[in-house]
């Protein structure tokens, strides 16, 4: 079980408060200026990832108070509690195991009396054995042709995951082309199918409960789609198999149970990539480079495990996170990766942090008194800073930034990687320093401006500086790097749902708006007027059923 503790009421809380007073009347600047060794002290090293952290507004002192939050609030019990396999999503009464599903030593995970390692191993073994078909033309569609294309359908965590990784690793594609579809908007599946052939496509229906009305639609409709255009004649069996664990649903849609993927309840949806949810990864990079993705997650799992607080990368970043957020009321943090092919890594994180940590009843069944999970946003760089940096650089809102980026570009062409890295170095030094009004002012005097002249314009082009960005810099985008900044990530958030004393792996928010929408669905076809909801509803969809009669 999960220690109970309201973070505001520890020591290191009190503590924070009254250097948080002190701290932001400094500027980093400053601090750069009185310790020239600050990169060498606040910087961490994972393989050949390098976290530089000296771009915040902390000094030693902060980062001690901030480890003995997570001291006080017993973060290492937690994170032994969640490795262990405790039942600490203790909201649906589940284990907590991804990190079972890339446990590459492979010892013993035990859930109710029963090591859950052989059951990861078989399901392991079972995608390798059908991708390794479908990727060397073994696995044939009805008409006895190799499968070319494969279309994912699920959404959340059964499309999020997938869909950044296989675009994150382009360059290990094989020779299968992916496909997602997610929205329930059916102008997602028709775009997705009109440049398909049915004879070598093959249908991947992901999802955890097989209930999900949006995938369920969508896998119907691909159905349909594909009886129709091969007149009767396709077998759903050869094209269709399904990643689930809800055997009796995924049988009564007609797929054979020896083409269903299994996995298990202490898999929660946005921590399932790792799971069978990423046979369409492992049909388009091989199972391989899975496994080398899985092996980077597993060591950043042993250094979060492992490593003291002080050294521990998540750690480092969640107590950052909570810096910005519960101290300096940042209500959003970016991530911008340098990096086109990471260009669904915010959108993932997005479901990661946001469906994890927003909420606001703590683990006592009480309303928090604090800040809790913030909003992730962001795109790739160098397209960010042509879109929102303006506000980031010089609006009145504090947004802690990620800066992500790999020395080594898969696509070397010019000097294209240079110019695209030389933005990333340029943009944590600018947000860090800013530009003080005297230098503006004589800059302008330089350029041969006068007085009045300078007067006016100057104040438009003062940076302030002092915003916090962390740098993430590694050799190469692999598998296995992918596979560590993605645990890196996951185990961020899993510590600062400990800190917020929040439940990280529900999520009963997204479930009224389902249960509405079911409501209404009936009545968008009814003749009558519709007066059951509140006179905005009615009002909107009594005029959605006269706009489409018309
Ligand atoms: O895999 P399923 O059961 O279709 O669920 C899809 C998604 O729906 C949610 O339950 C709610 O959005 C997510 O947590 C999950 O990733």
């Amino acid at each position: 079980m999960l220690p109970k503790h309201n973070p505001t009421t520890t020591e290191a809380w009190q503590k924070l408060e009254i250097q948080f007073m002190t701290l932001q009347a400094s500027h980093m600047r400053e601090l750069f200026a009185e310790d020239p060794h600050r990169f060498e002290t606040l910087h961490a090293r994972f393989e050949d990832i390098l976290v530089d952290y000296s771009k915040n507004l902390v000094i030693d002192e902060t980062l001690k108070d901030l480890i003995a939050l997570a001291d006080e609030v017993e973060l290492k019990d937690a994170i032994n509690a969640m490795f262990r396999g405790e039942k600490i999503n203790q909201t649906e009464g589940r284990s907590v195991l991804h990190t079972a599903l890339r446990n590459r030593s492979n010892s013993p995970i035990v859930v109710d009396g029963e090591d859950v390692m052989p059951e990861v191993n078989r399901v392991l073994k079972q995608m390798k054995t059908f991708s390794g078909k479908v990727l060397d033309g073994s696995w044939k569609g009805y008409s006895g042709k190799a499968i070319t294309d494969i279309v994912n359908i699920g959404i959340g965590g059964s499309d999020l995951g997938p869909y950044m990784v296989t675009e994150a690793l382009r360059p290990y594609w094989k020779n299968i082309t992916p496909h997602f579809v997610s929205n329930v908007d059916g102008t997602h599946i028709a775009e997705t199918v009109k440049k398909l052939n049915p004879e070598t496509t093959l249908f991947i229906i992901a999802s955890k409960t097989f209930t999900t009305q949006e995938t369920m639609t969508n896998a119907e409709s691909a159905r349909g789609w594909f009886l129709e255009k091969t007149g009767g004649k396709g077998e759903v069996a050869k094209h269709f198999v399904a990643v689930s664990t809800n055997e009796k649903e995924v049988t009564k849609f007609g797929i054979a149970p020896e083409n269903m993927f299994v996995f298990w309840d202490w898999v929660g949806g946005r921590y399932s990539l790792w799971s069978s949810i990423g046979l369409s990864i492992i049909c388009t990079i091989g199972f391989e480079n899975f496994e080398q993705l899985l092996d980077g997650a597993h060591a950043m799992d042993n250094h979060f495990k492992d490593e003291p607080f002080d050294k521990n990368i998540p750690v480092i970043l969640a107590l950052l996170g909570i810096w910005h957020n519960n101290f300096f009321g940042a209500a959003s943090e970016a991530i911008l990766p340098y990096d086109q092919y990471l260009h669904r890594f915010a959108a993932y994180f997005q479901q990661g942090n946001m469906e994890s940590n927003g909420k606001s009843t703590d683990r006592e069944g009480k309303p928090v008194t604090y800040q809790t999970g913030p909003i992730i946003w962001g795109e790739p760089g160098t397209n960010g800073q042509h879109a929102f940096y303006q506000l980031i650089h010089q609006g009145t809102k504090v947004i802690p930034c990620d800066f992500i980026a790999p020395a080594i570009s898969h696509n070397p062409i010019g000097d294209h990687h240079d110019k695209l890295l030389s933005n990333f170095f340029a943009q944590t030094e600018a947000l860090m320093k800013g530009k003080t009004l005297e230098e503006v002012q004589a800059e302008l005097a330089a350029n041969g401006m006068s007085k009045d002249e300078i007067a006016l314009h100057a104040p438009f082009r003062v940076f302030e500086g002092n915003r916090p960005t962390n740098s993430i810099l590694f050799r190469e985008l692999t598998p296995r790097t992918l596979g560590s900044l993605i645990a890196m990530y996951e185990h961020k958030i899993f510590t600062q749902g400990v800190i917020w004393n929040v439940f990280s792996f529900d999520q009963w928010g997204v479930e009224l708006g389902k249960v509405l929408a079911k409501k209404i669905l009936p009545e968008l076809t009814s003749k009558e007027e519709i007066t059951s909801h509140d006179s905005s509803t009615n009002g909107l969809i009594n005029e959605f059923k006269r706009l489409k009669s018309v």
